[in-house]
């Protein structure tokens, strides 16, 4: 089984990843983790955090002369601001955070709950997904995440290709599909900051080139729709998951939400099968399984938890009221979260693409995949 975790605190030395069940003979590109750990620092809003690190993967064991041995995969991120002996304890949490509800589960200190609660672990869950996406490009899958909306300004282009969405999304500091927004966006976020408030957003990820039957109707707990539902309401902050149509498939009735199934034997070599869909609204999954079409996952992420016009807290220590303690953080981190929740579903479906062809070897996952559509095609 492909699985990670994590260990590490926000001011420790460093955040771990170790990658299990990687498959043996892909090609990494330590290059690509780095890129992809630049573009998770990047975005605007973000605090004074941003300008001390400057993320960089280090492979700890698993690769041999940039090739993956089939052992498992330590992965490392340092960090620059490591001071956690030095840190004093809060004592007036802040709402929205781990604070009061981890201070009261652990009987211990604030400071043990949000350096762990810390989105400063994403470096690493960031980190294992670009790795997975190394193996996804074997097999001619694509992943892109931006950014759809932020503090209720939508910015997105629908309809555009995958590689038009990508140069868009490039082009804009906010990583929206809509660079013409930045300007509004940021000043936006200036405000808001200059006011002592927060913002949050909606993000969006596409998963193109997927194969038929990754994930299973058949036990709840392996259904794709849910696991990749678990994987992007696990990042920090995010509060809502929709597939596809998501909520607004409630709103309408079967005949303006189910996508037609039709046949174009020109496509009969593809990923597809030949089995086209005029439309995508179940967003590439049905009864758990991706079904040929694009994923489509959108995330709602709540605004930063630290305000620095704190809102109404206790001291715990006296049990008297007080403003809640502010500490440097974010006044906006939506662009990040877009990178966050593009990286966790890239591991979720490498997950699911080495359960269904096999994890030991790429060269072994590539022949039962080419086996697989030859039997699908002969069925
Ligand atoms: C990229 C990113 C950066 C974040 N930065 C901050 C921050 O600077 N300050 C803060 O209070 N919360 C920040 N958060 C959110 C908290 O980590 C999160 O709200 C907290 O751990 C409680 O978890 P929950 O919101 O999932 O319930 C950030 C989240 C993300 C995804
Ligand atoms: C460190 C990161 O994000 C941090 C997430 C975070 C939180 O509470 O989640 C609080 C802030 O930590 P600090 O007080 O050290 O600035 C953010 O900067 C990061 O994303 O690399």
């Amino acid at each position: 089984m492909l699985r990670y975790s994590t260990a590490g605190e926000s001011h420790g030395k460093a955040l771990l990843a170790l990658v299990d069940g990687f498959p043996a003979g892909v090609t990494i590109d330590s290059q690509i983790i780095d890129a992809e750990l630049r573009r998770r620092q990047g975005g605007y809003g973000r605090g004074g955090r941003q300008r001390i690190e400057t993320d960089t993967v280090d492979i700890l064991s698993g690769i041999w002369k940039q090739t993956s041995l089939g052992s498992p995969i330590a992965l490392q991120v340092i960090n620059k601001d490591y001071k956690l002996e030095r840190l004093e304890d809060l004592t007036r949490p802040r709402p929205g955070h781990g604070d009061l509800t981890g201070a009261i589960k652990y009987l211990g200190p604030i400071r043990g709950i949000l350096e762990r609660a810390s989105a400063r672990e994403t470096t690493v869950r960031v980190a294992a997904g670009a790795l997975a996406r190394q193996l996804l490009r074997e097999f001619g899958i694509e992943v892109l995440g931006y950014v759809v909306e932020l503090g209720g300004i939508a910015c997105e282009v629908p309809d555009a290709t995958l590689d038009e969405k990508r140069r868009l999304r490039d082009a804009s500091d906010i990583y929206s599909l809509d660079p013409a927004r930045d300007p509004e966006i940021k000043k936006l976020i200036d405000e808001t900051g200059k006011a002592g408030d927060t913002l949050g957003g909606v993000v969006e990820t596409v998963v193109e080139g997927l194969p038929f039957g990754l994930g299973t109707h058949a036990q709840w707990d392996l259904k794709l729709d849910g696991r990749i539902a678990q994987a992007v309401m696990a990042v920090q902050a995010i509060k809502g998951v929709e597939i596809g149509l998501g909520f607004e498939a409630a709103r309408r009735r079967g005949s303006q939400v189910h996508d037609p199934i039709h046949f174009d034997a020109t496509k009969r070599e593809t990923h597809t099968l030949g089995f086209e869909r005029p439309s995508n609204n179940a967003g590439g999954l049905e009864a758990g399984m991706t079904n040929g079409q694009p994923l489509v996952v959108r995330a709602a992420k709540k605004p930063i938890s630290t305000l620095r016009k704190s809102l109404d807290s206790v001291n715990l220590t006296t049990l008297e009221p007080e403003a809640a303690q502010y500490e440097r953080s974010d006044v906006c981190a939506v662009s990040a979260a877009s990178v966050i929740v593009e990286n966790v579903i890239a591991f979720e479906v490498a997950r699911a693409l080495v359960e269904k062809f096999g994890n030991d070897s790429l060269v072994e996952m590539k022949a039962r995949y080419d086996l697989f559509q030859k039997m699908a095609r002969e069925r």
